[in-house]
């Protein structure tokens, strides 16, 4: 051992000596080396390699006086050599040209059958491929001639009111395209149309701008239910302001005729009973429900404007109370809450004495109204609403003991800037449309009752949602209360 430290010492000192008589070079090595040795106990991990890489004269020397190590690593290689012999017999090898050759297949077999989905019918699809959105069978649609068959544009197409124009739409025989940000929205609403070639749904939120060729727009966005409109009051003034003049601009863009959902809400608590188109409201503007009312009612001026500035065509109806299937089941106003306490015996919540009245209209008319009212000449905002007046107390009852229900009626605080009575004037619009309500109340409760009993049938239970809900959002809980999640 001594022997060969000894040995080694003197050889390099050799080696570095005998590479140059140069004074110079051999002055200059030894502080080359012993730089690093002041940083660190080894020399960098780069230099390592670089000095066994390097065919240097001491190295040259340190392998020709370890003649041993040789036969050593011919031996390594040798037992490498087999090992990957084996292995490339063995079934866990693959080399990468096969892996390359196994990805050519399935990208192949992928693109064959995307290909194949693609030629066929949507409706003649098997099941499993087309998922279980797409109906098996569409209902009936008119075959309109070319001349005859419109794009209509839907906003907040996948809602309650929404859905229920949009059949009626497609029924017509139209191209139907559907924007909804599915806030209160539910694809189920229109799931019966999904893969049918004349229908387009698009998750969009009408507050951002969008490009589309369309000769119809009814611009409907909007919470309309009090708990939904008051759960983010800036979101709703923002839904009827910017999303109402990106619907406008898209409308003088394409030169279609549009128009707006009001409400009867644009009165306020009226001073003026029965209300007419003509009345200008008792709004509160910096109360509770004016995200809403206050909303509705720039909007309809922007309609106006655009029709005054921009030689465009807009139609605006004031729709009253509206209750019918597919209402959600958490929508919170009073048809859905009173149905859904009764038929399952939980207490039936009345705000305030329940003096207070509302107008109800089936679903059904109030399509036939806006459909009437986009094609008609007339142009200025029309009431569509059903006349039928109760108080909320005889409507309780009325609810009570349409769905032979056990529940006790409750009385609980009012509400904030509850309108006291609330009853349309339709005279304009039977002179103008040749529009009134033909769904009496009564008839069009049977078929609310009969949806709410199959929506309690799939959930097992349904909380309605209560006056608590209106609370406005909190921005430091992003998270929303209970009773606006879809069930
Ligand atoms: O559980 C309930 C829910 C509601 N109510 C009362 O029932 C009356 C009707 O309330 P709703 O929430 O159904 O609807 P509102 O009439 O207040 O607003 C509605 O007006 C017309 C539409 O444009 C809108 O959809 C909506 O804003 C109110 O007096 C309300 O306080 C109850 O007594 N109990």
């Amino acid at each position: 051992m001594l022997n060969r430290k000894t040995e080694w010492k003197t050889s390099s000192r050799q080696a570095v000596g005998g590479a140059g008589n140069e004074p110079a070079a051999s002055a200059a090595a030894p502080r080359r080396r012993t730089l690093p040795r002041l940083l660190s106990s080894s020399p960098p991990r780069r230099k390592r390699r670089h000095r066994l890489l390097e065919m240097t004269p001491r190295s040259a020397h340190v392998i020709s006086t370890r003649s041993w190590a040789m036969p050593v690593i011919m031996c390594l290689l040798g037992i490498l050599t087999v090992k990957v012999f084996f292995l490339s017999r063995s079934d866990e090898y693959v080399s990468s040209s096969r892996v390359q050759e196994m990805v050519e297949v399935e990208v192949q077999r992928r693109v064959q059958q995307q290909v194949s989905l693609l030629n066929s019918e949507p409706h003649t699809l098997p099941s499993e491929e087309r998922g279980p959105a797409v109906a098996n069978n569409f209902p009936p649609t008119a075959d309109l001639s070319e001349k005859d068959r419109m794009r209509v544009l839907v906003t907040g197409g996948a809602g309650f009111v929404g859905s229920h124009l949009v059949d009626a739409l497609m029924k017509m025989g139209h191209d139907v395209i559907v924007l909804d940000n599915f806030f209160t929205g539910r694809q189920k609403n229109v799931q019966h149309w999904i893969g049918h070639p004349s229908f387009h749904l698009i998750t969009h939120d009408v507050v951002e701008p969008i490009k589309l060729e369309v000769d119809q727009i009814y611009h409907l966005a909007c919470p309309a239910s009090p708990p939904h409109y008051q759960y983010n009051p800036i979101k709703t003034i923002k839904t009827s302001t910017q999303g109402t003049l990106n619907m406008l601009g898209l409308a003088k863009r394409t030169g279609a005729r549009m128009l707006l959902t009001s409400t009867s809400e644009v009165y306020g608590d009226p001073e003026e009973h029965p209300q007419r188109e003509t009345y200008w409201g008792n709004v509160n503007p910096i109360g509770p429900r004016a995200c809403y009312d206050e909303g509705k009612r720039v909007a309809e001026t922007m309609m106006y404007a655009y029709e005054n500035q921009g030689e465009m065509e807009v139609r605006v109806a004031r729709i009253f109370n509206t209750f019918g299937p597919r209402m959600h089941p958490n929508d919170g106003r009073v048809v859905s809450n009173f149905i859904i306490q009764a038929i399952q015996g939980k207490d039936i919540t009345i705000y305030g004495d329940g003096s207070q009245t509302r107008s109800f209209q089936y679903v059904d008319d109030l399509v036939r109204g806006l459909i009437a009212l986009m094609n008609n000449n007339y142009s200025g905002p029309v009431n569509i609403g059903n006349p039928d007046e109760y108080t909320v107390k005889d409507f309780a009852e009325l609810i009570k003991s349409s769905t032979e229900s056990t529940s006790k009626i409750i009385f609980m605080d009012g509400t904030k800037d509850d309108p006291n009575k609330r009853k349309p004037d339709i005279t304009l619009a039977k002179k103008e449309l040749g529009w009134e309500p033909t769904v009496a109340v009564k008839d069009g409760l049977v078929e609310t009752i009969k949806y709410f009993r199959g929506e309690l049938k799939k959930t097992g239970e349904i909380i309605p949602t209560g006056p608590d809900a209106s609370k406005p959002r909190n921005f430091a809980d992003p998270d929303p209360p209970r009773q606006l999640r879809s069930p």
